[in-house]
């Protein structure tokens, strides 16, 4: 009884909450079983948890009694094994769109909702938050500072935030700035005397979502305005969100009062997406874009490609010109051929130009630069990364790689490799670039 009983509690939740936040919340939350008078149910973190103790769980446990009378409690545990995609109803995101206005004022992204979001277990905590203070702007999580690797969704999440806070409340002024729009204007306020606009300005808001936040680092008067930009708004209980490539400490440069603000409120990772999510991300684009994306393709490319998600829809969308320039139907044989220096068959050994490829492509630089004698730090770090991933990943010796490497001393090899091993302890964006490298290397 208990599965069925599951089920039809969910129908009934699913016709009482907002499509959106069932999907979010209650569609995720796995069922364990129903022992004594209690229901026992998992979600993968503590974050979601919480959340639903405090938003759902009395509401779960009325419509619970109204098919067992007998049922008095709930229990959540977390698992940090859940994984659960979930896909948005076709129907919610044309409506979300159609409520969506274009005010170009807000420099927002209509296009980046939350219903065009997929979530999976590498996002979900992102993506939770990110909807929990959309739902309620400077309540809960402030600031609310969001951090992953290149392309895995972070523009799309930050943009999301703000369409939905536009569509709750069309008054409330929600303004987006890349960093470096902040820093533009910046300037030109200070090179036209307009300072005091530019204030005025920044402190009028009621969301402010800045992107990519590490690029401020290093700019000393940027990082003054901006310091007291947050402060102004963060007093006046107006919503901040941050997104950044790196953890706030990770961040070189940037001043460590800032830093520690980033820190007040909630910070929410992005990790590489898993295959699942791959592929649930790439069907949703297929379609948006109209490309008839066959499932053991989508497959096939979340098995063997990128997680940078940015390229997987670069990719996708070279094969959908392909297909239809030569009016040939998608096939595993078409995607082969047109990625085929990027994918690595997955039966075949690893080489040592394997590895350098996907490095020097991950990085975008040059093979020959990888290989090099060049010290500068945007060569030195993947040249390392390089190294490392050759001895982890394949039977080559030290002075073996070090041949491969532009003729180098086995012992520059062992420096190289030890400095990965050492720094990778505390630099959860190393582990993470170099997760992302290796998933690309090693398709599971
Ligand atoms: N979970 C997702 N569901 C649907 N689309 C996604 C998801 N994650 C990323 N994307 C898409 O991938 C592309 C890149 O995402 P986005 O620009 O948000 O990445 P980013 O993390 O901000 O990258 P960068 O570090 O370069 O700023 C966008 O087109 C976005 O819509």
């Amino acid at each position: 009884m208990s599965e069925n009983f599951w089920q039809d509690l969910k129908k009934i939740l699913q016709k009482k909450l907002n499509k959106q936040h069932y999907s979010t919340w209650i569609e995720p939350i796995k069922f364990d079983e129903i022992e004594g008078n209690t229901i026992n149910i998992s979600v993968s973190n503590k974050f979601i948890k919480d959340w639903i103790e405090k938003n759902y769980k009395d509401l779960i446990l009325i419509e619970a009694k109204k098919i067992s009378r007998d049922i008095d409690g709930i229990n959540i545990k977390t698992d940090k094994t859940i994984k659960k995609t979930f896909k948005k109803d076709k129907e919610e995101v044309k409506k979300e769109e159609n409520n969506n206005f274009k005010n170009t004022n807000l420099n927002i992204n209509p296009e980046y909702t939350f219903s065009k979001f997929i979530s999976g277990s590498s996002n979900q905590f992102a993506a939770a938050a990110a909807m929990a203070v959309a739902n309620n702007p400077a309540t809960i999580y402030n600031p609310l500072f969001i951090y992953g690797g290149v392309g895995l969704g972070k523009t799309h999440l930050i943009n999301a935030i703000g369409n939905e806070i536009i569509k709750n409340n069309k008054k409330i002024k929600v303004s987006y700035y890349s960093s470096e729009k902040f820093t533009n204007e910046l300037i030109n306020s200070i090179r036209y005397g307009k300072m005091d606009e530019f204030r005025n300005k920044f402190r009028s808001i009621d969301v402010l979502l800045i992107d990519d936040v590490q690029f401020i680092a290093g700019k000393e008067r940027t990082q003054e305005e901006f310091f007291h930009t947050f402060n102004s708004l963060y007093e006046s209980h107006k919503q901040i969100v941050v997104t950044s490539d790196k953890f706030p400490k990770e961040i070189p440069g940037l001043e460590e009062r800032l830093r520690s603000r980033f820190e007040w409120g909630l910070i929410a990772d992005i990790q590489p997406p898993d295959i699942e999510t791959k592929q649930a991300i790439l069907e949703a684009k297929a379609e948006q874009n109209n490309i008839i994306l066959p499932q053991e393709v989508a497959l096939f490319l979340s098995n063997s490609v990128i997680s940078n998600i940015r390229e997987l829809e670069g990719y996708l969308v070279r094969i959908g010109a392909y297909s239809s320039l030569t009016s040939t139907p998608i096939s595993i044989e078409m995607a082969k051929n047109i990625l085929k220096d990027i994918i690595i068959e997955s039966n075949k050994e690893l080489t040592i130009e394997d590895i350098q490829k996907k490095v020097s492509n991950h990085f975008n630089i040059k093979i020959s630069e990888i290989k090099s004698s060049k010290r500068v730090k945007n060569l030195v770090i993947p040249r390392q990364i390089a190294m490392y991933l050759c001895r982890q990943l394949t039977s080559c010796s030290y002075p073996e790689i070090g041949d491969h490497f532009g003729g180098k001393d086995h012992s520059t090899v062992i420096h190289a490799i030890k400095k990965i091993e050492k720094n990778i302890e505390n630099d959860s964006y190393l582990r993470s670039t170099i997760k992302t490298i290796k998933n690309t290397l090693l398709p599971s």
